[in-house]
């Protein structure tokens, strides 16, 4: 680790302990790109400091080299006042710095206790390894952390959100008493969240701290007391958070000042689709067991609708069949009036069904392609002929899409491994919107992107109604359904409630919580409830 920026070698005081973590002048290039420029942090003990800013303003390259991921080009780290170990002693990082991703490092194949202790280069794990007492330790562990999980069960059965808790038990195990927490609600629920900020209060009472990454401010401002604000690769501003406006955060991020009417994200053209054009997709008694059952919607050109629902409610999977990554065991799909393929990714594609993912690593990228190539994946038969695809013309096309998306890369061939994640899920968009779908399904379109660009990618998927064409939202983020023209909700499986304009974020969240079954705002019942009727009659 460099530590050129001469250390005056100050005691530190008595009755202040030393920072967990205290890093100066840090910066980082890739190739012509400044990712961090002489930036800064430090937090104490206990405490739950936020890191916020922009897509790629640098938030990602910190926590690699808080981690021991990756050496800065200059600057000094610090731990409980000590120098930083050297790199590859994974041992001596662990045990002072772990960090959550929202993308599991767990391996799926081996149990809870596997995971918690094999692959140490310590002697934590039993030699030869006792099975039994394996078990019964890592059974400890999770006690003394009060995690409720059977240490043998698989982990690949486990909940994205009990994956985040066998991380951090395994963490505090190493003795690392900082945790940094990249995005780690970004793919649980409202209760997900709860819990996971219980937790995290809990540890933070018995001294752990926390470096918190979220795009999402009220959670700042929910569990965190001090906030760091980066903004093109520089530190900007440390605060505490109470006492904070959320405009003053918002314009440290921006550097502009919010506009006084600004609309909340997402409002932008709202509503428009009230005159309906034609039916574009028309999903008949769909049923995926285990997922949703009998469901029933109509989407007409011009119109965004909102799928809402929490993580067991099926919207996900229900977005994802009409893709075709998933063959419903009964009931129809149909776009434009013809009956679509179930199951077939070529064939929905093909009838004109365009998909952003959920998970932009696993379904959406191929990170070490280009960008170009990413945003092209889609339609490389129309830019060549033959199957030929003219290298000019992919770099044509995909030089509109990074200016109508406003993706922030170098240029168009840079791999989209080198991309901020914000800008990484705008090349999803990007591929997405390649084919001109008559209907698009966006799930969580605005994962891990900052609030200025989710306002811009929100309207972005309005224009897609704008032209005649339609779009599905399928999300639990309210910021992201109150634009559509229409919501339905959805609840383990089935439609519960739908919305025309001007619910209440009270009401949405009933409906998704499942207390709203039976009640449509709309002031009609639904088709689905409408044959459930006629079924029991
Ligand atoms: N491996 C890499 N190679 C080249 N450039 C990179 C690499 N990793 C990051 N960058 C660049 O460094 C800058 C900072 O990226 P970083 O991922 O740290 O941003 P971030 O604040 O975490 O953004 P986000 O909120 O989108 O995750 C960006 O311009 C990004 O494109």
């Amino acid at each position: 680790m460099p530590d050129r920026v001469p250390e005056p070698a100050l005691e530190p005081e008595p009755e202040l302990p030393a920072p967990v973590v205290e890093a100066t002048g840090i910066s980082k290039r890739y190739g012509a790109t400044v990712a961090l420029h002489q930036a800064r942090i430090t937090v104490r003990p206990g405490e739950s400091h936020a890191l916020v800013g922009r897509n790629g303003a640098g938030k990602s390259t910190l926590v690699s080299v808080l981690t021991g991921m990756q050496r800065p080009d200059s600057g000094s780290l610090r731990f409980h006042g000590e120098p930083a170990p050297a790199l590859g002693d994974t041992d001596a990082w662990r045990a002072r710095v772990a960090c959550v991703y929202q993308h599991s490092t767990i391996l799926p194949d081996l149990s809870v206790a596997e995971n918690l202790f094999l692959n140490r280069q310590s002697a934590a794990a039993p030699r030869p390894i006792r099975w039994r007492e394996l078990r019964r330790r890592a059974a400890d562990l999770l006690t003394e952390y009060g995690v409720d999980i059977d240490p043998a069960r698989r982990a690949r059965e486990l909940t994205v959100e009990q994956r985040q808790f066998v991380e951090i038990a395994r963490a505090l195990s190493f003795g690392a008493r900082f945790i940094v927490l990249d995005e780690p609600t970004a793919k649980l629920d409202a209760r997900g969240i709860d819990r996971l900020f219980g937790k995290l209060r809990e540890l933070q009472q018995r001294g752990v701290a926390f470096l918190f990454i979220s795009h999402h401010l009220a959670e700042v401002f929910e569990l965190c007391t001090t906030v760091t604000v980066y903004r093109d690769a520089r530190h900007i501003l440390t605060t505490g958070v109470a006492g904070l406006s959320p405009d003053a955060l918002v314009e440290a991020m921006t550097g502009e000042q919010p506009a006084p009417t600004a609309a909340p994200a997402g409002a932008a053209g709202a509503a428009t689709g009230t005159g309906k054009g034609a039916e574009l997709l028309r999903v008949t008694g769909l049923t995926l067991p285990g997922a949703f059952q009998d469901v029933t919607l109509s989407l007409h050109a011009g119109e965004v609708l909102g799928l809402a629902g929490g993580a067991a409610s099926g919207n996900v999977r229900l977005g994802e069949t009409l893709a075709g990554l998933h063959r419903a065991r009964s009931g129809r799909i149909e776009v434009a009036g013809e009956a679509v393929r179930g199951g077939d990714v070529p064939a929905a594609l093909a009838a004109g069904v365009g998909l952003v993912p959920e998970d932009r690593r696993a379904q959406g990228l191929v990170l070490q392609r280009s960008v170009a190539e990413n945003a092209t994946l889609t339609v490389s038969d129309q830019l060549g002929r033959y199957g030929t695809v003219l290298p000019s013309r992919i770099r044509e096309f995909a030089q509109r899409m990074v200016t109508d998306l406003d993706i922030k890369t170098p240029r168009s061939d840079t791999p989209v491994s080198a991309l901020s994640g914000g800008n990484q899920q705008k090349v999803v968009v990007a591929r997405a919107l390649a084919t001109d779908p008559q209907v698009l399904v966006a799930i969580r379109p605005t994962n891990g992107v900052d609030v200025k660009s989710k306002e811009f990618l929100l309207a972005r998927i309005r224009r897609v109604a704008d032209q005649g064409r339609s779009a599905l939202v399928v999300s639990d983020e309210l910021d992201d359904l109150r634009g559509c023209d229409r919501v339905v909700a959805m609840f383990h499986g089935g439609v519960v409630a739908e919305f025309g304009p001007g619910w209440t974020d009270e009401q949405l969240v009933a409906a998704m919580e499942g207390m709203a079954a039976g009640t449509h705002q709309s002031g009609h019942r639904n088709e689905t409830e409408r044959e459930n009727d006629d079924v029991q009659q």
